[in-house]
């Protein structure tokens, strides 16, 4: 089993280029193969996730040239043009891909399953496949509600106007997606905000999107057509050089063309609110997202109640964030977060027993945790189990920067999904991994 070894202290320096946005990499794709003509990505993330959604167009019979250096082509085959595939899809262990496909898979005229790794066929699936059976589709779930997805063509799907009891930008983007293919307005409202890619995306490629505040509406039967989309960096994977330069001593770090999408800065909120010292230059536009050069310097953290708005606009961020509040003055606690307990891992409890074995107080709440930063005092060193859980991984891989010993990350492979080359570029900035097996 691949593991991290990592040095305690050290610091990070110079600059970061971390990878594309997964969840627009995803969208690309989806866009992209049902779009009218030939849509060229740059940035595309190579990480197993979107590489999984990427493999699953490409067996419903979608030509797509790359990647090569995070550049594609996708030569769109347009609303109908999908072809049934010959095997069950196999999104591993991504919940973006499976979430989305099956909303669009639902409108398909064949039949198709869906397919995903142990972590991911126990994450709920309900979410989807409920209000896409008030659409009419025909979706069978395993017994739990889990994965494998069996999808079966209907005649036609009708349209649905669906208040998510979640705010979930997964289930958003599937009911959108689905909506493609109904009789009418499809109209999705959320409880609270969530990322809105899917919709900026839509709209790029010529759908008229209705949006209102927390609800969006898609016509169906509309076409897309092909439009070039530039990937920005990924903010859910600058969070962990966010982190990790703001408890290191003497921290310089510059992040270019991060994404910074009003829907998914709580993480800067969050860590500003802490006493963070992030800077944010250049804003610009690149494509339909907002990006800007971030740079962040160390500083003296302090311990917060976190704003409930902030929690879905932060969502991936947790693990990142338990490590800076183990390291700042104070308590911070963290509430209606239940969302976190059905990631790839229960986002709660691991984070927890791994901050247990670093010597650091914290009490699991139902919906959220309860943090007791160590301050000045540094952290333990010891090892902690990942559960195969990407964003577990590289938080306590950050972790060591103020540990007193070294940090063993167990269980770290699926780090390939989200942040390929995760170690090298920490190695190169400052951060003393080394890849082991244990
Ligand atoms: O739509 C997306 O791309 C994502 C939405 C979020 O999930 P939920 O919709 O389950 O909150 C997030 O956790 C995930 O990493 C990516
Ligand atoms: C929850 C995540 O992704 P997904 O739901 O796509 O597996 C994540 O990347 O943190």
């Amino acid at each position: 089993m691949r593991a991290y070894r990592i040095a305690p202290g050290g610091t990070l320096r110079g600059e970061v280029r971390v990878p594309g946005d997964k969840s627009i990499s995803h969208r690309a794709i989806m866009l992209g193969a049902l779009a009218d003509g030939d849509t060229t990505v740059t940035g595309f993330l190579e990480g197993a996730d979107s590489l999984a959604t990427l493999a699953a167009f490409r067996s419903m019979g979608v030509a797509i040239e790359g990647p090569e250096a995070g550049r594609l082509r996708i030569r769109g085959v347009g609303r109908d043009g999908l072809r049934a595939p010959s095997a069950p899809l196999d999104v591993g262990n991504a919940g973006t891909a499976m979430r989305l496909l099956c909303g669009l898979l639902a409108g398909q005229p064949f039949a198709s399953k869906l397919v995903g790794d142990a972590s991911l066929s126990r994450r709920p699936m309900r979410r989807v496949t409920e209000p896409l059976a008030r659409m009419g589709a025909d979706i069978e779930t395993a017994e739990a509600g889990t994965a494998p997805l069996t999808i079966r063509p209907v005649s036609q799907l009708e349209s649905i106007d669906y208040a998510m009891p979640v705010a979930s930008a997964q289930v958003k983007s599937c009911l959108l997606l689905a909506g493609l293919y109904a009789d009418g307005d499809t109209c999705v409202s959320e409880p609270a905000v969530t990322r809105d890619h899917t919709e900026r995306m839509l709209a790029t490629f010529g759908c008229r999107v209705r949006r209102e505040r927390q609800r969006v509406c898609v016509p169906g039967g509309a076409r897309l057509t092909a439009a070039p989309v530039e990937v920005p960096a990924d903010i859910s994977s600058a969070a962990f050089f966010l982190v990790g330069a703001s408890i290191a001593d003497g921290a310089d770090l510059t992040l270019p063309a991060v994404g910074i999408n009003p829907t998914r800065v709580g993480v800067l909120h969050i860590l500003k609110a802490m006493g963070a010292d992030i800077a944010v230059a250049n804003r610009r536009q690149c494509g339909a997202e907002p990006v800007a050069d971030l740079r962040v310097r160390s500083a003296r953290l302090q311990g917060i109640e976190i704003p409930a708005a902030q929690v879905p606009l932060a969502i991936d961020e947790f693990p990142a964030l338990f490590v800076a509040a183990a390291c700042a003055d104070g308590e911070t606690l963290l509430t209606g977060a239940e969302e976190l307990r059905v990631k790839e891992s229960d986002r709660i409890a691991v984070m927890a027993a791994g901050l247990a074995q670093l010597g650091v107080a914290a009490e699991v709440l139902r919906d959220g945790i309860r943090i007791q930063g160590r301050g000045a005092a540094p952290l333990g060193g010891g090892s902690v189990d990942s559960h195969g859980d990407h964003r577990i991984a590289m938080a306590f891989a950050m972790a060591a920067l103020r540990a007193s010993a070294p940090i063993l990350v167990r269980d770290c492979a699926n780090v390939d999904t989200s942040f390929p080359g995760f170690a090298a570029l920490a190695v190169g900035a400052g951060l003393g991994i080394d890849e082991a097996v244990a």
